[in-house]
């Protein structure tokens, strides 16, 4: 079907998360016919397995809905699924500019979160018209009443006639639907200037290449045509252009401004097609790129090594395959004394790291042990140079070294006021410098604070939870780089270093760190065949040190009577038990070990 730009509704979705984003645009897909209810799947837009287990949404996705509206008019919908991770920010913030208005859904018992106002600010900053609608009202503890008038005291926007829905037995999603149509606006944009079109999301398909989702703002895009990708470079020739259907794609002779749709062009990586870039006409390009395009650059590494050494190729092609489809994930081969050949990989932040990590073992059946999380330090030596280190390896000598520097967020921490002080302890644990607290209303109150990103990488997320009973949302963004005391820990098995167990550390929390690290090492390595010393040192000082004392396990001695068969079963047993260790030098280490160094909470 064709329509009129007027007939065009461009928007998102955005909530905190679980307030059930994903739930109302599936209602949305079933009510607009989109997909027969037959095919429904749970939750369409979240089409990776990963993503369907967690319940959280990972990446931005598209979809085109036809609405028949009360007017008698049909509608184009298009749809732009955003990610609800702080990880993810970027991601979020093209796909907003891609679309006129947002349904902000908020969740009837839970009211106002970190995610719902800082996604609002940025819906807002994009200029989308934001519609507010109430979800979960089947719910016991739903407030509606109270949530709009949350939504209207804190955000600022008119919410008493919000549409009260349940997205989960889709009550008053016709009402959502209506609003669309005529609360948003219908996109602008002129076909007869030259094409500009803002990337919001690309897929590699292997018999297509890359797909490639885009916002056409002006001028027309249409098969044959030569496109260059204005950050890139890059140029290719258009093969196919379409709109999204829920299941597939559907090919149209051309997008023309104002629409969302796809774009293919035999491209090989999507490495080419960076999220926030501007498609233009090679013959005819536009002057300017659409604003807002930023490199995205991974802020947390770490190293992945196979455990079986001989899968080091595996690994490889495994995450040459990951990264086909993810151009934030980054990686180089490195080798470790320790674990032998692996890679040093970047990631957007932690969930964007466990994730990787949780494809690798289930989608290419690989073990692989990873190393502790670590950001990027900048280091100045006396010899002027300046490093950027982002595997604790390779931190210098501390002799050389005449300035070190780490990178500082600024952190916004959305909770009930009853947990401010747990929360202020756990924020001065973490090296945090406190600067202000805004009272949201009469319960509530948004704590700003700036944390090093080292000290927030693993657990903090965790403790906060912890601390307030889950009541507290957090959110932030990196700041700058600020100098700061940092020393390299190095961690000895049997008078050995392991290199893989190093990281840095701020000077004042070493002596304490080493010595915890220490006794966690102690309880995760399991007795040898001889005593193992387990040191903590810095630049060669022992500054901690623990034993585990050393034991003879003889897993034959049960065996007494002379059946081979079983001393066999026994033996394999053994092996089985074995393979999860890792020999580092002469000692065996399980793969435990590595990360419960870094629970710093306990
Ligand atoms: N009781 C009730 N539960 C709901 C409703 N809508 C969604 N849920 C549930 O809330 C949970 C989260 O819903 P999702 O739709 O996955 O939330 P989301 O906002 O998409 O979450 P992310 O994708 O992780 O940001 C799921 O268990 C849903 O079944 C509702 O109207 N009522």
């Amino acid at each position: 079907m064709q329509y009129d730009r007027d007939h065009i509704r461009n928007f998102c979705i955005i909530a905190h998360i679980d307030h059930g984003k994903s739930t109302l645009a599936d209602r949305m897909l079933e009510k607009t016919s989109t997909v027969a209810e037959r095919d429904m799947e749970e939750q369409i837009l979240d089409n990776m397995d990963i993503e369907r287990e967690r319940g959280i949404t990972i990446k931005a996705r598209a979809v085109r809905l036809d609405y028949l509206a009360k007017n008698g008019e049909h509608y184009c919908f298009n749809l732009i699924d955003t990610p609800g991770h702080v990880d993810f920010n970027y991601e979020v913030s093209r796909s907003l500019a891609a679309c006129e208005g947002a349904l902000l859904v908020v969740d009837a018992s839970q009211g106002i979160e970190a995610q719902t106002l800082a996604n609002t600010y940025l819906a807002i900053e994009h200029d989308l018209e934001v519609v507010p609608v109430i979800n979960k009202i089947d719910l016991p503890a739903a407030d509606p009443e109270r949530v709009c008038h949350e939504i209207e005291d804190i955000i600022g926007i008119p919410a008493m006639d919000a549409p009260r829905i349940s997205a989960k037995s889709g009550v008053n999603i016709e009402e959502v639907l209506e609003r669309v149509v005529t609360d948003i606006p219908a996109p602008g944009g002129d076909d007869g200037k030259p094409l500009k079109a803002l990337i919001f999301d690309s897929y590699y398909d292997s018999y297509k290449g890359v797909i490639v989702y885009v916002r056409v703002m002006e001028g027309v895009v249409r098969p044959g045509m030569t496109i260059r990708m204005m950050a890139s470079g890059a140029e290719f020739t258009v093969v196919e252009t379409g709109a999204m259907g829920a299941t597939e794609l559907i090919p149209m002779a051309e997008l023309s401004s104002g629409q969302v749709g796809f774009i293919t062009a035999s491209i090989k990586t999507v490495q080419d097609t960076t999220v926030g870039d501007t498609v233009t006409d090679a013959e005819n390009p536009a002057e300017e790129p659409l604003p807002g395009y930023r490199k995205v650059n991974p802020m947390v590494f770490c190293g992945i090594y196979p455990a079986d050494g001989a899968k080091y190729p595996d690994l490889r092609e495994a995450l040459e395959k990951l990264q086909l489809n993810d151009a934030a994930l980054s990686f180089e081969p490195e080798t470790s004394v320790a674990l032998g050949f692996g890679f040093r990989c970047g990631f957007l932040g932690l969930l964007h790291m466990e994730i990787i990590q949780e494809r690798i073992e289930r989608e290419f059946n690989l073990d692989i042990i990873t190393t502790a999380p670590s950001v990027i330090y900048k280091v100045t030596l006396t010899s002027g140079e300046t490093l950027s280190i982002d595997n604790p390896t390779n931190f210098p000598d501390p002799a050389t070294i005449l300035e070190a520097e780490e990178p500082m967020v600024a952190a916004n921490i959305l909770t009930p006021t009853a947990y401010i002080g747990n929360i202020m302890e756990l924020c001065q644990q973490r090296r945090g410098i406190y600067k202000d607290t805004k009272y949201l209303d009469t319960d509530r109150v948004e704590l700003h604070y700036d944390l090093p990103l080292a000290e927030i990488v693993y657990d903090f997320f965790d403790a906060l939870k912890s601390r307030t009973k889950g009541y507290a949302s957090f959110d932030y963004e990196l700041k700058n780089y600020v100098s700061s005391k940092l020393v390299k820990l190095d961690i000895l098995l049997n008078g050995e270093i392991v290199d893989a167990l190093s990281f840095i550390v701020f000077a004042d929390n070493a002596y304490p760190r080493a010595r915890r690290i220490c006794e966690r090492l102690k309880d995760n390595i399991p007795r040898q065949l001889f005593e193992v010393p387990i040191q903590a040192a810095i630049g060669g000082k022992i500054i901690a040190r623990e034993t585990v004392k050393a034991m003879r396990k003889d897993v034959l001695a049960k065996c007494y009577g002379g059946d081979i068969t079983r001393k066999k079963k026994l033996l394999e047993k053994q092996k089985e038990g074995k393979k999860r260790m890792r020999q580092l030098g002469t000692v065996e280490v399980p793969q435990e070990a590595f990360m419960a160094v870094l629970k710093l909470d306990d």
